[in-house]
């Protein structure tokens, strides 16, 4: 995220060159040609300004300019000290709360809420007053008051990132945790960061100023900016400059520090995430849906299938109740194959394929069901066998090459990380495979493009990153949700070409969510059709889109685009709305918006049976009529 600097404008260029100013005459201090901070009768006592003593001398005649001078020096010192601390503290607690949430949250949450209760000056002054004074002392105890406002700060920047795609890329790549943390969350959490450090430095510099002005800061005659103020005071009546000079120049600071750090929070701000909040308390856990009796778990001879998902249930707990995403979904799949999965928006193929990758948001998720991938039960692996699973045996390629690459991290570094944490090449061997993986997928001048950032490149090349680093570890099965979404027409074909070309050079399986029917039709073996969050339909993607018999499937293909229709053809929508997933309807799930439902589809739920022929099954009591042979052998026509 680079700040736009023609945005800052002048009062940010001011204040930052006040800072400059100041911090650069607190380093120098030594090197300009002041008399000594200390030095008794320089001039005059409580002169004004004079050509050689340009703020003036104090009562005891010493130098007011370097008084300030080295006045700036504590203030500073002490920000900067306190502000490292804080977030030396803060920042890694506010990280783990953010990314793992649930109970390391709700500990370092309320621990913090109670930290933030205390009233920071009281508690100030008593540490130091039982302490003792002195700048470690105080800087120590404005370091640690400042700890929980920067644990909140950082965890709320955590938060949005987490659920950034590039994020979840990084977990699909079976990257740990801390690498998470450290490598694709901190440096985007950094900007917004470094705009708070500025506001707490002007917080730390109004702190430290009020104890010297108690003369709880360091001791005389080192100056301090609340120090002078506090010796100015018996002579304000008749010497105001030696209040007003050590005054001015703090609220010029301050205010200097405040502007600078609002104006960098506006300019790197950041997008927020567009989920619906899980309801805070809940843990994550599997217990409404661990009952649930796992369906269509078929005993089989020979070897397991590649893939496959038996009875897999997720569900969110939100305000508005129990949101069943996904409701009871199997499914398998065999090497070289792609089983498309479509359905309207929000049906829940996303939540489907996260379920599958074990990749669904930490926090109050409830999800059940069997994952197996060739015959090893997924749900049966730790964390680090999943790790690698992620990383080397299934890999996903998003929707928006955007957000999955990571905005602050160069190319190669993120091509290479998989290569380097899974095959564990060194650094020279897993750039060349890089720049190989890159030609594979048709980026010209890899070696050029491995030196940039997501941002230089069209969104048709980084979505070629992103499956070149899916690809990485040859995966044996790869995920694509909807990877043509974000892509221009022109680009989709490509990706779409690109990406059946790999599976079929690896012999990879594929599964892949699409709203585009052509595509399907075209590029797809088997295909399954949900509906709010159930199989409504599924079999071979020729059989299927080319005569569906659930009442669904139907409306869903003649709602879509069809390529070979004239132009101007008016689509038909599915009337009425997709069912709320917290309450939805009784019986089959489409009735209220189905021109052919009965009262017994609103009573009863049909189940998903086959139809008699090989692998497809549909749930709809009364279904649209039996192709003849001829029909389901003909062509599949595109897109409806
Ligand atoms: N964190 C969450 N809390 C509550 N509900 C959620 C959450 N995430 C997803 N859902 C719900 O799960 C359902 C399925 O979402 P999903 O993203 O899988 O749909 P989709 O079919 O992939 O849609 P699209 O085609 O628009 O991507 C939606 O109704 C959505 O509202």
């Amino acid at each position: 995220m680079r700040p736009d600097r023609g945005r800052f404008g002048w009062g940010f260029r001011l204040a930052a060159l006040w800072l400059v100013l100041v911090a650069g005459a607190a380093l120098a201090a030594d090197l300009l040609p002041l008399p000594h901070y200390d030095a008794t009768l320089a001039g005059e006592p409580n002169a004004g300004p004079s050509p050689s003593h340009p703020f003036g001398t104090d009562a005891l005649g010493r130098d007011m300019l370097s008084r300030v001078v080295h006045g700036a020096r504590v203030s500073l010192g002490v920000g900067l000290g306190a502000v490292a601390l804080g977030l030396l503290i803060g920042g890694p607690l506010g990280l783990l709360a953010g990314y793992r949430r649930g109970l390391a949250d709700r500990v370092i949450m309320t621990a913090n809420d109670i930290l933030l209760a205390f009233p920071a000056l009281v508690f100030a002054l008593a540490v130091v007053a039982f302490a003792g004074a002195g700048v470690r002392n105080v800087l120590i105890v404005l370091g640690l008051l400042g700890a929980p406002a920067w644990v909140r700060l950082i965890r709320g920047a955590t938060l949005t990132f987490a659920q950034r795609e590039f994020v979840t890329a990084a977990r699909a790549l079976g990257a740990r945790g801390g690498t998470v943390m450290r490598r694709e969350i901190a440096p985007n959490v950094a900007p917004p960061a470094a705009s708070y450090a500025f506001v707490i430095m002007a917080v730390v510099v109004v702190a430290e100023g009020s104890l010297a002005f108690l003369g709880l800061s360091v001791r005389p005659p080192t100056p301090t900016w609340g120090g002078m103020i506090n010796e100015g005071r018996s002579t304000l009546d008749t010497s105001a400059h030696v209040v007003l000079v050590p005054s001015v120049v703090m609220f010029l600071t301050v205010l200097a520090f405040n502007l600078v750090g609002d104006r960098l929070q506006e300019v790197t701000g950041h997008r927020r995430s567009g989920l619906e909040p899980v309801r805070a308390g809940r843990r994550p856990a599997r217990s409404a849906l661990r009952d649930a009796p796992v369906q269509d778990d078929p005993v089989r001879d020979g070897p397991p299938p590649l893939l496959e998902a038996v009875d897999v249930r997720t569900a969110f707990p939100t305000p508005r109740g129990l949101v069943r995403a996904v409701d009871g979904v199997s499914f398998t799949l065999e090497r070289g194959r792609t089983l498309a999965i479509v359905g309207e928006s929000g049906s829940g193929k996303s939540m489907l394929i996260r379920s599958v990758l074990g990749l669904l948001p930490d926090a109050g998720v409830e999800r059940s069901g069997r994952v197996r991938l060739a015959g090893r039960d997924l749900d049966g692996a730790d964390p680090e066998e999943m790790r690698t699973v992620l990383g080397t045996r299934m890999a996903t390629v998003f929707q928006d090459p955007m957000t999955a690459l990571n905005p602050v991290r160069s190319i190669g570094a993120q091509v290479t990380e998989p290569l380097r944490v899974h095959l564990g090449m060194g650094r020279g061997e897993a750039r060349a495979r890089a720049e190989e993986l890159l030609a594979s997928v048709g980026i010209p001048e890899p070696r050029r493009v491995l030196r940039g950032h997501p941002h230089q490149l069209s969104g048709g090349m980084r979505q070629r990153i992103t499956i070149a680093m899916a690809l990485s570890c040859d995966p044996e099965v790869l995920f694509a949700d909807e990877p043509t979404t974000a892509l221009d027409v022109t680009v989709q074909k490509q990706i779409m070409a690109l990406l059946h070309r790999q599976r079929d050079e690896r012999d990879m399986a594929m599964v892949l969510v699409s709203h585009d029917l052509a595509v399907v039709a075209d590029r797809a073996d088997d295909v399954i059709v949900m509906y709010a969050g159930r199989v409504v339909e599924r079999g071979p993607a020729a059989a299927v889109l080319g005569a569906p018999r659930m009442r669904y499937t139907e409306a869903l293909l003649r709602a879509a685009p069809d390529l070979a229709a004239p132009a101007h053809t008016r689509l038909e929508v599915i009337d009425g709305r997709p069912p709320d997933l917290a309450a939805p309807p009784s019986g089959c799930r489409f009735h209220p918006r189905c021109p052919f439902a009965r009262d017994r589809c609103a009573a009863e739920e049909p189940p998903l049976a086959s139809d008699g022929t090989t692998g497809r099954a549909y749930a709809c009591w009364y279904p649209a009529d039996e192709p003849r042979t001829a029909q389901m052998e003909g062509s599949v026509p595109h897109g409806g």
